[in-house]
């Protein structure tokens, strides 16, 4: 991941007015004469006008065709797009479309799967702690994998499946040791984290005897792993392949039992900023099969079917975050802050990784010369900040649209309420046309949970005694 260098610079510099940077803007996005930024054949100071900002606005062909890019590449097993990404009702009616299957990882998520009668057999459930409850509604609903992710869930799932009289199909959760380069929140595939059991510590094949042992109520069908998220370096998908096929020979020599399937995850990073050169999905594609099939011929296993789960991928790069600035605060020596009408409630990630971001004005061409600016949110916090050190026309002004590209995966899914702010809406784009997908969250939104209760509390309600004086 990018980090933000917390470099600051006030001084104007002369700066062609740039292209679109390709990488990290969706696909149909381009710039009209007048130097305003088209999405989905719509121009943004109109979708401004009509749904407000801040605004999510994604572009479906562009989701459409990483969809079926993905799908090209592993015409042979199953892509799965991991909705913790961003996840509503549309986008699961598009994987559904596209003929990919879904990732859920909580019940929130299986219900947005189940309202649109997502076809349960492509479902796969994952999670470190799954509830009884949220156990019971994936084995009811006939979610097709569930992934085991410790003892105590071989347990609770058995159990579960025993009481509804199903044998469910499940994946263990293997954790390969192959430290992922990319943030340490985000990485998952080292030995000292929550998820999976350790493959190096004998863990993962202990877990596999005691789900083969349990063949009344669980059909083991595969082996997982996840290394992480946002990453470009296909070594480590690469060894974690390697490691997860050595473990299908152990199990198969262990056991008798040679296992048809192999779920690699996701993780495969996005451009967020010019700087950011993203795999083509083809050649990581390539490179897995590659890998995987290499190794079962020397281990003399059939090469399993393979499964993946981009989330980032499939949705990061198609959508921007539209926003109005509304001051600008030049420090003089110090840095000049822009403000927009957004901020750490709908983009955590420049708080929570120091992710780095690029930002643009989309309304009019603006000054050639250029600022070097830190574009910061209306929250209550001097750490709210949307993206570190970006280049900015230096006449931006209040009223102006700027917008942040490459904002569709983890960002309206990790948006918060934070100082009472409604969460922004969903616009899908096409074809000269949009529609809200998820709409904006209103005032009434947030106090209708809320429960005004005058009676408990002293100053709006009677004194405990007082009543009936
Ligand atoms: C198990 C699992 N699968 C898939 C994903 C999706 O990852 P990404 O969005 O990086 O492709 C995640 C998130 O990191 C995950 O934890
Ligand atoms: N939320 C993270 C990714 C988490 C991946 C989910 N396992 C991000 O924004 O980069």
């Amino acid at each position: 991941m990018s980090q933000a260098s917390g470099a600051s610079a006030t001084t104007p510099v002369a700066v062609p007015v740039a292209p679109l940077e390709e990488q990290v803007w969706p696909a149909t996005a381009a710039l009209d004469s007048d130097g305003v930024l088209r999405v989905g054949g719509l121009r943004v100071d109109e979708l401004a006008d009509e749904f407000g900002t801040p605004a999510f606005f994604l572009d479906e062909d562009d989701f459409r065709a990483r969809a079926q890019a993905w799908r090209a590449g592993f015409p042979d097993g199953d892509v799965y797009y991991a909705g913790k990404a961003f996840l509503c009702r549309a986008v699961a009616r598009w994987v559904a479309d596209e003929g990919l299957s879904l990732d859920v990882c909580t019940g929130g998520e299986l219900a947005v799967a189940a309202s649109v009668d997502f076809p349960p057999a492509r479902l796969l459930f994952h999670g470190n702690n799954k509830s009884v409850e949220e156990l019971r509604r994936a084995v009811a609903y006939g979610v097709g994998r569930i992934v085991l992710d410790s003892f105590a869930e071989i347990e609770r799932l058995a159990t579960v499946a025993r009481a509804a009289g199903v044998r469910q199909r499940v994946l263990i959760r293997v954790t390969p040791g192959v430290e992922a380069h990319t943030h340490e929140y985000i990485a998952t595939g080292q030995e000292d984290q929550k998820f999976g059991f350790s493959l190096a510590s004998g863990a993962a094949l202990d877990a596999i005897g005691r789900v083969l042992a349990a063949t009344d109520a669980l059909e083991l069908v595969g082996l997982h792993a996840h290394i992480g998220s946002q990453i470009f370096d296909t070594a480590g998908f690469g060894l974690a392949a390697h490691r997860m096929v050595g473990l299908l020979a152990t199990v198969r020599d262990a056991h008798g039992v040679e296992l048809p399937e192999l779920d690699l995850g996701g993780g495969l990073g996005i451009a967020y900023t010019g700087e950011d050169a993203p795999l083509p999905v083809a050649d990581v594609a390539d490179r897995l099969h590659t890998i995987v099939g290499k190794e079962c011929a020397s281990a003399g296993l059939a090469v399993p079917r393979l499964a993946v789960e981009p989330g980032r991928a499939m949705v990061g790069p198609t959508t921007i975050t539209l926003y109005r600035v509304g001051t600008v605060k030049e420090l003089p020596g110090l840095r000049t802050y822009v403000s927009v009408d957004g901020g750490m409630s709908d983009n955590i990630r420049t708080a929570l990784y120091d992710a780095r971001y690029t930002a643009r004005l989309v309304s009019r061409p603006g000054a050639a010369e250029h600022h070097v600016v830190t574009l910061v949110g209306k929250h209550c916090e001097s750490g709210d900040v949307v993206a570190h050190d970006v280049s900015l026309p230096a006449d931006v002004a209040p009223g102006d649209l700027v917008a942040v590209p490459a904002t569709g995966a983890y960002h309206r899914s990790m948006a918060s309420n934070y100082n009472h702010v409604g969460r922004p809406p969903v616009v899908a784009v096409r074809a000269g046309a949009a529609r809200v997908v998820v709409r904006r969250e209103t005032e009434d939104d947030l106090l209708r949970l809320d429960v005004d209760d005058p009676a408990g509390a002293g100053a709006a309600g009677p004194k405990p005694g007082e009543a009936g004086r």
